[in-house]
């Protein structure tokens, strides 16, 4: 069975970068989000994105930004994805991959069955999806909350045409069993490797990404 490729967010720091990429992680990702305890400026997340290995993919997370602001990030930061985590539209979503030209992952909020249509709205749009927990109402941030959905709500789910990652609440205890129910072949996680907000551990990425590839 081929390895499950695991997202790492939030990343601030080139030790954050290097632990990514020791534990044999696929993506790495950088928060455009002002509210963010993981919130990067361009010039810093440039610098981080200049240091990463050639196959390591570096992912933009932005939310409704704007067209300034994302013709500044894909302008000064070497990027392979946008990950638009806010409340864009399908259009939206089409819009700013083709003004870009880069490859786009649509976040997707769940709470209930309910929530599993706008995985069929955005996937003619979208290149791949994110299923996360959709975030309380009145929280600061839309992702990044370190909860997580029911995950059998994505048992027997119907074939989805696009590549999608798991998200919302994973941690190196519980990516095991979330893949193992969900049957995710890809995973993202912020909070839940970091020893504070915004703060990656080491040791917690290398748990996390071996306890997703131990699957
Ligand atoms: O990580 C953030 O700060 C963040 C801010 C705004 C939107 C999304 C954010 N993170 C994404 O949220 C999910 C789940 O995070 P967690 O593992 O539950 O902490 C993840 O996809 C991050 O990419």
């Amino acid at each position: 069975m081929p390895d499950i490729r695991v997202k790492i967010c939030g990343l601030t720091r080139p030790a954050d970068l290097q632990a990514v990429a020791d534990a044999g992680a696929a993506y790495a990702g950088f928060v455009f989000f002002a509210k963010s305890p993981r919130n990067l400026s361009v010039a810093d997340a440039r610098a981080l994105a200049l240091q990463a290995p050639a196959g390591l993919a570096k992912v933009a997370l932005v939310v409704d930004a704007d067209d300034a602001t994302l013709d500044r990030i894909v302008g000064e930061v070497p990027l392979d994805m946008l990950q638009l985590h806010g409340s864009e539209s399908p259009d939206r979503v089409a819009e700013i991959r083709a003004r870009h030209g880069l490859p786009v992952m649509k976040a997707i909020g769940i709470a209930d069955a309910g929530d599993l249509q706008k995985i069929d709205l955005y996937s003619p749009v979208a290149d791949q999806l994110l299923i996360d927990a959709k975030p309380p109402t009145g929280a600061d941030l839309p992702g990044g909350n370190g909860l997580s959905f029911d995950w059998r709500l994505l048992q027997g789910r119907k074939y989805w045409q696009k590549p999608w990652m798991l998200a919302g609440g994973l941690t190196p205890e519980n990516v095991a069993t979330a893949v193992r129910l969900t049957g995710a072949r890809q995973v993202d996680v912020s909070s839940g490797v970091e020893s504070a907000p915004g703060v990656k551990d080491a040791d917690l990425i290398r748990a996390f990404v071996a306890a997703a590839q131990a699957e």
